[in-house]
């Protein structure tokens, strides 16, 4: 029998596990709507006229946790907003607080799926927040504030992981090893095809153009700024030696590591060019017939940064304007006022 209730898969883990890495990877490839608890406050305390600002702000500094009733109505309202049925819900519930809050304001109107869990060890955690701290501007990457969230972490998200697991929903990736390897673990819990059903992009048209749905938050602010798989693009397809890649072009690619799956992204760099790789933390040279491309939302975005420079064969298209929803119609998608925008 199939569930007519939204679908939820909790996402748990230490601070810098990578939950928000996978969540932006999985949530590209099948569509799921991705849900950060920790960015859903950072953009409620951002608010000039939120009365919640303050003591959200003093919660992340301290790495303690923000009461439920808080950030469950900030979950709530972003997936009734979203209109979607699958949603991934990252860093919740984080203390018994936020699972009992949980169970009263929703309990069984929606189906939890699983709980991944991403497990790391406290080194590589805190050494890549910390790396991270370096330009997230966040004020909680900080050796002050991790050894409080380490504290949080182990003394109540583990509990609330253990009692997960004894509900037997626990599915455990093993988060200190590469980006590639752990998304290779998640898919083997088999749910790729009983839980994700979305592909990246929806193709309506062939050839000249296509009509593609972007999943996602990679291109944010640009596509899909709030969050949710609504922005519908249109994307001019060419025979590959008639178009010549711009840096900035934003466009459709074939995945190096998925045949088949499609993903949208901006490029950063043409061939010979140099590129500083922000997670290897060293400068590239792109290999003649190569490009590099990054989504413009580093913190959701998996691209070259993880599987390097890619073929140029395998971009599909250049993205053009955004034609859904209708008050993002005609939103243009290129930089350059020239050649094939107007034909
Ligand atoms: N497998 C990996 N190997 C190396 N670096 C990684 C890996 N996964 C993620 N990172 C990097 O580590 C940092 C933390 O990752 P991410 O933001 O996904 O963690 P998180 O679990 O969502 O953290 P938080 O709970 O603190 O928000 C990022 O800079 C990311 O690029
Ligand atoms: N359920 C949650 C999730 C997050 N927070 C606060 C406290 C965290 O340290 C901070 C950052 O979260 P992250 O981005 O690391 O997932 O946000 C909370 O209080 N309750």
């Amino acid at each position: 029998m199939t569930s007519t209730k939204p679908n939820v898969v909790f996402v748990l883990g230490g601070p810098g596990a990578g939950k928000g890495t996978q969540c932006a990877r999985i949530a590209e490839k099948y569509g799921y709507v991705h849900l950060s608890a920790g960015d859903l406050l950072r953009e409620e305390a951002a608010k000039p006229d939120s009365s919640l600002g303050k003591e959200i702000n003093e919660h992340i500094k301290n790495g303690s946790i923000v009461p439920v009733a808080v950030t469950c109505k900030l979950l709530e309202n972003a997936m009734k907003k979203s209109g979607k049925e699958n949603f991934l819900i990252d860093g919740f519930p984080r203390n018994q607080d936020n699972v009992n809050g949980w169970k009263e304001s929703v309990g069984d109107r929606v189906n939890v799926q699983c709980v991944l869990f991403f497990d790391c060890d406290e080194q590589t955690c805190v050494a890549r927040c910390l790396e991270r701290g370096k330009a997230s501007g966040r004020t909680d990457d900080n050796e002050a504030s991790l050894k409080k969230r380490i504290v949080t972490y182990n003394d109540s998200t583990r509990p609330v992981i253990q009692l997960f697991d004894k509900e037997n929903l626990v599915k455990r990736i093993d988060a200190s090893n590469d980006v590639d390897k752990r998304f290779g673990e998640f898919l083997k819990y088999g749910l790729k095809g009983a839980v994700f059903a979305l592909p990246c992009l929806i193709t309506l048209m062939d050839k000249v153009a296509t009509v593609s749905l972007v999943a996602g938050k990679s291109m944010q602010p640009l596509l899909n700024p709030t969050g949710l798989n609504s922005d519908w693009v249109v994307i001019k397809r060419w025979d590959i030696d008639d178009y010549f890649l711009q840096k900035g072009d934003i466009v459709s690619l074939e995945s190096p590591r998925e045949p088949q799956v499609y993903m949208i992204k901006r490029i950063k760099a043409l061939e010979n060019e140099i590129i500083y790789d922000t997670i290897k933390q060293k400068e590239i040279r792109v290999p003649k017939g190569h490009v590099w491309v990054e989504g413009d939302n580093k913190r959701d975005s998996y691209d070259s940064r993880h599987f390097g420079c890619i073929p140029r064969g395998l971009v599909t298209g250049r993205a053009l304007y955004v034609i859904w929803p209708p008050k993002r119609f005609g939103t243009k998608l290129i930089l350059h006022d020239s050649e094939d925008d107007d034909e």
